[in-house]
């Protein structure tokens, strides 16, 4: 597992919890924390009610040390410092071995989807890419509370391989080969999101957020389509799922961070009394420079980068909106 956030912690429970034999190990960047959670068995930052039972010698700050005998290689750091924490690995340190993005975020400057930047960037084939996707928060892992997963690739074989280390009590998984779409889907929900937030803050009710939510699962499908033209039901809970729980749960840190970019905070000030990383606003800026390519109308997408990039009122910005969405 790379990462030490929310979600690395989230599934780290799951590998363990669930029964299929398998060592862990578990790279984070910071030291402080790996000391913790050696001494105490927390995650002192993240998720610090769940308890961690990997091999003290299996959780360091050496990447390389952790990812050498792993057969899977989880990526679970925000995208915006995906190049960061790769910064020392070479395409052979990847060679052989299944990556799979936990990640629902676009690798800034290269403006790729994370198998598109692991496959162009790592020479990772293909078949060897899996993403973890599905309406799931963190906490309600941390919780137990009953969640659903999809593990996409287009190896079905591998897909299915990794799903099994990850069913348990509270966690169903199905697979999938739309790589490409629930890739994008996932980065798009958090634009949305942000979106929701920002409709909250700034005062609409439900029936306003429920229409910019039917809204924006139609700017899903055109873009997934407009990338990625294959058939797929653009309901199921990898797409529109994963919409609904980033929209309107408590949980979402991207409808947190619309919230209050709505109520007047600036980005920096959201951003700081956060802790934790809203993709969506990353992600809006790539989708901008991307959607120059595919061209695809996606009013709310703009509607938002307008706000957090361009400085405009959320207000005016949302009432502009309005008067387009039906
Ligand atoms: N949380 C969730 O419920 C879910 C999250 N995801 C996805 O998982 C991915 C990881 O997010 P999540 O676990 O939520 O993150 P969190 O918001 O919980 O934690 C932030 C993470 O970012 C790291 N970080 C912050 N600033 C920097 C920096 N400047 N350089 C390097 N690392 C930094 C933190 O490391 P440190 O602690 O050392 O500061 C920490 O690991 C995201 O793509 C997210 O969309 C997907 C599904 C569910
Ligand atoms: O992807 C998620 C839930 O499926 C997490 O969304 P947030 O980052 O907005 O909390």
């Amino acid at each position: 597992m790379i990462g030490g956030g929310s979600w690395a912690t989230a599934i780290i429970k799951m590998l363990s919890d669930n029964i299929t034999e398998k060592e862990l190990f578990w790279w984070m960047r910071n030291t402080e924390a790996i000391e913790h959670i050696k001494k105490y068995r927390h995650n002192p930052n993240y998720l610090s009610s769940v308890e961690i039972r990997i091999p003290e010698a299996n959780i360091s700050d050496q990447i390389r040390e952790m990812i050498a005998s792993a057969d899977y290689v989880v990526l679970n750091v925000p995208a915006a410092f995906l190049k960061e924490t790769l910064k020392e690995l070479g395409p052979k340190d990847l060679e052989g071995k299944k990556i799979v993005s936990a990640i629902k975020g676009i690798v800034p400057d290269e403006n790729q989807i994370i198998g598109e930047f692991l496959n162009e960037k790592f020479g990772v084939p293909l078949e060897n890419i899996l993403v973890i996707s599905g309406p799931c928060h963190a906490e309600e892992v941390a919780l137990e509370k009953l969640s659903y997963l999809t593990i996409a690739s287009v190896s079905t074989v591998h897909a299915e391989e990794f799903a099994g280390m990850l069913n348990t009590r509270y966690i169903r998984t199905n697979v999938s080969d739309d790589i490409f779409g629930t890739e994008y889907a996932a980065v798009l929900k958090n634009i949305y999101a942000v979106a929701s937030g920002i409709c909250h803050g700034v005062g609409y009710g439900d029936n306003f957020q429920a229409v910019l939510i039917s809204n924006a699962i139609r700017e899903i499908d055109r873009f997934v389509n407009a990338v990625h033209p294959i058939s797929r039901d653009i309901k199921e809970s990898a797409y529109l799922g994963d919409l609904l729980v980033t929209a309107y749960s408590q949980f979402s840190r991207n409808r947190t961070f619309g919230n209050m970019i709505g109520k007047g905070y600036t980005v920096k000030s959201a951003q700081l009394e956060m802790n934790m990383i809203a993709e969506g606003y990353y992600a809006v800026n790539c989708m901008h420079v991307i959607n120059k390519k595919y061209k695809v109308d996606m009013p709310i997408s703009r509607a938002v980068y307008a706000i957090l990039y361009e400085k405009h009122s959320p207000v005016i910005e949302m009432k502009l909106l309005s008067e387009q969405l039906n």
